[in-house]
């Protein structure tokens, strides 16, 4: 069958289950077009062919259940999630030989719906960056036009899913780093409520703030993929004991009475005119939907970054001291005696952003400015978390853009931490108060993809998928591809 690739997870589904095609096919037809285009994307580390096409093959002849919506189908997985015996590298020289000996919880939970991993996806080294340029072993491309970047830090799930290598990909959000990618490609992400999906074998970069999540072509196929990786789990204490609803069920487009609010710190100067146009269409949408909106404002949020900034700092500088020459990954061969191994092994295998979180941490959590910085920081948390409570005491939904600009030139901004740190502005106070955060297509500037961000009450991911379904339905959006994917963008 031809074309496979430009089919979304619900199409493959019922292709499968209506037997036109087998579950070895999708995936050799994956590995066929992964192959094709990775010299124009680069999106992957490490394909998993062998055991891909085996655990396909086993599929097939146990035959596809047909209740299970994912059975048979593929998915990419960000590089900072663990995989059995598979490489998993996190962007980083220092695990570049790192092949774990257990799967990550969300691992197994793909496994019990049938999925088929076929690949590891490249990433900012530790997570650590917007635009997936830290990363040791390649630079990803934007699927609309290779010259850009994807974004980041999840840029190869994004890439990957927009480019059509993949319907589907996991990847984690500390700051953004599922939304951003999935705006600049012009796809839906979803970070889901901080407690929602397990951290368990996730590599940890800010732990208060790290959360994994879905990346589609649609949202349906989003909800699908977060009713498989939801749900508590003994090994991660952070993961929360409440129960996970069907979030395929309320996706009727039917949103009407839904009570919107938009951000007017969210819509400044500082977002691009074009962006904040496209937004303003947005919420033209929403209204002829039977929603109402309103303009609200979250006054701390514009602390967002410098919060951030130390609080995923410090939390880096402690969850990284694990690597260390000795148990992990990377060792220098050039040492004298153990004290060299730690300083040579870190030195030689963690990157230059890496190693300025590092130090920007152990700086804030230090005797004799721990109060100023840390425990300062950590007091402004409070108050943008409070901010969003009375906004969600009178409102069901948040929306927003989800970055400032479209994607930029690659090369253009890493040299600058600052502008890369202050492009996280919309969608750091997310993470910092721990709500779900999605971004889904709302429109195009000179032929790139915006992102609408949509932010839910704590553990309402159910409202902000009706809300974006009733969206897709109503736009047009999502239904325009990249030249890559045989559009005319
Ligand atoms: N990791 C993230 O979610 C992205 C953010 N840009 C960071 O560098 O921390």
């Amino acid at each position: 069958m031809t074309e496979l690739y430009k089919k979304n997870l619900t199409e493959l589904h019922d292709l499968l289950t209506g037997k036109e095609v087998t579950a070895k096919e999708i995936a050799e037809a994956t590995f066929k077009r992964i192959k094709e285009t990775e010299p124009q994307v680069d999106a992957f580390i490490t394909l998993n062919e062998e055991r891909a096409i085996e655990l396909a093959t086993k599929l097939d002849v146990a035959g596809i259940d047909e209740t299970q919506p994912l059975a048979g189908l593929p998915i990419g997985i960000k590089d900072n999630i663990v995989t059995k015996d598979l490489l998993t590298t996190a962007g980083s020289k220092m695990l570049f030989n790192f092949e774990p000996i257990y799967d990550a919880t969300v691992m197994e939970q793909l496994y019990s719906a049938g999925m088929i991993p076929v690949g590891k996806l490249n990433m900012d080294e530790f997570a650590m960056g917007g635009s997936t340029e830290t990363s040791y072993f390649k630079k990803t491309k934007n699927a609309w036009d290779q010259t850009k970047v994807p974004g980041g830090s999840s840029g190869g799930s994004a890439a990957a899913v927009a480019a059509g290598q993949i319907g589907a990909s996991l990847g984690s959000d500390t700051g953004g780093s599922i939304r951003q990618p999935a705006a600049f490609n012009g796809i839906v992400g979803m970070k889901p409520t901080y407690g929602r999906v397990s951290r368990f074998g996730l590599i940890a970069f800010a732990s208060s703030l790290d959360q994994i999540g879905p990346l589609t072509r649609t949202v349906k196929d989003n909800a699908f993929l977060l009713n498989a990786i939801s749900g508590w789990d003994k090994r991660d204490s952070s993961s929360a004991k409440i129960e996970v609803p069907d979030f395929t069920a309320g996706l009727t487009g039917d949103i009407k009475g839904l009570k919107i609010a938009v951000p007017k710190e969210f819509m400044t100067e500082g977002v691009a005119p074009e962006i904040r146009t496209a937004v303003e269409k947005a919420v033209t949408t929403f209204k002829g939907l039977g929603a109402t909106v309103d303009e609200v404002s979250l006054p701390h949020s514009k602390y967002g970054v410098e919060v951030y900034y130390i609080i995923a700092s410090s939390e880096a500088s402690s969850n990284l001291q694990r690597f260390d020459g000795i148990r992990y990954g990377y060792r220098s061969e050039n040492v004298k005696d153990l004290e060299d191994v730690y300083v040579n092994s870190r030195s030689e295998g963690f990157g230059l952003e890496v190693k300025r979180r590092i130090m920007l941490g152990t700086f804030s959590l230090s005797a004799g400015y721990y109060d100023a910085y840390f425990k300062k920081a950590g007091q402004v948390r409070t108050l943008i978390c409070r901010d969003f409570d009375a906004v969600f005491n009178d409102y069901d939904l948040i929306i927003g853009p989800t970055t400032p600009t479209v994607a930029y030139g690659l090369g253009e901004n890493i040299e600058d931490p600052i502008t890369m740190y202050t492009a996280d502005v919309l969608t750091i106070p997310v993470n910092l108060a721990g709500l779900p955060g999605m971004s889904v297509p709302c429109g195009f500037v000179d032929g790139l993809p915006v992102g609408l961000q949509l932010i839910g009450k704590h553990f309402d991911e159910a409202t902000m998928y009706q809300a974006a379904y009733a969206f897709e339905q109503a736009t047009n959006f999502h239904k325009q591809q990249p030249a890559i994917l045989g559009g005319h963008a």
